[in-house]
């Protein structure tokens, strides 16, 4: 089914309500990992899932959101599996551009544990590959991740406030390096990241055309 939408239909009200939807899927993702409910119960709720899940694929997009720039100019990418509003799978995980490079205010969920009472460290990368991502794109040379390399210090506890902070550190022809970290709010490092990105062959063919 297309997602043309009628004539005078507010996109960006309809987004705002698609992001607070993805926020509910959130919790409810927690309230599930979370309960003790019943088998009676949990059936029961599964039913109704059900229901909606089908209600929703009524006017279901062949992909998730692109990346595009909002009305006011900025980048956004809603559907993006770390920084995606309208995707509940992303914390959503939100970048400040520092003079220092990319930083992130951010608390993991119960959702993502791997050891227990601590996150999982593919979750850890997944961000810090993203936030080194955006440290590289804002140095003005956008690229693929080619190679991450992680270091784990100390586990990383959910449901509390952590850092993460990602800088690039040298570039050499399609290739950028950047460092980065995720930290306790008082500075002592948890995970550590380096990276190297590569702009693609093919971005830099389409430029020059
Ligand atoms: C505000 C905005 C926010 C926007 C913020 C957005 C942030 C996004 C962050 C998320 C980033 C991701 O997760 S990206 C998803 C994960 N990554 C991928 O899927 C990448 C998949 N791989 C590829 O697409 C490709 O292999 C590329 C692009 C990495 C390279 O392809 P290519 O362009 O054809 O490069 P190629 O000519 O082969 O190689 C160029 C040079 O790089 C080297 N090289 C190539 N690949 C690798 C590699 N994996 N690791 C090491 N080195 C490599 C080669 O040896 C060569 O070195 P030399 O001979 O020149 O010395």
């Amino acid at each position: 089914m297309t997602m043309d939408l009628a004539p005078g239909h507010d996109e960006e009200t309809r987004l705002a309500a698609l992001a607070v939807l993805a926020q509910q899927v959130r919790e409810l993702m927690d309230a599930v990992v979370l309960t003790e409910a019943d088998e009676d119960e949990v059936t029961s709720v599964t039913a109704e899932l059900v229901a909606l899940t089908e209600r929703l694929n009524d006017a279901r997009r062949e992909r998730p959101l692109m990346p595009e720039f909002a009305p006011d100019g900025t980048f956004r990418h809603l559907g993006n599996a770390v920084t995606g509003a309208c995707n509940p799978h992303a914390l959503p995980l939100v970048i400040e551009h520092t003079p220092e490079g990319s930083q992130a205010d951010l608390e993991f969920r119960p959702t993502h544990e791997g050891p227990p009472n601590s996150v999982h460290g593919g979750v850890s990368a997944m961000i810090l590959d993203h936030l080194l991502g955006h440290a590289v794109a804002t140095s003005g040379r956008a690229g693929m991740t080619g190679t991450l390399t992680i270091r784990y210090r100390q586990p990383v506890p959910y449901g509390r406030p952590v850092v993460g902070t990602a800088a690039t550190t040298r570039a050499e022809g399609r290739k950028t390096w950047a460092d980065g970290t995720i930290s306790l709010p008082d500075g002592t490092p948890l995970v550590e990241a380096t990276g190297l990105f590569i702009t693609p062959s093919l971005w830099v063919e389409a430029a020059s055309d």
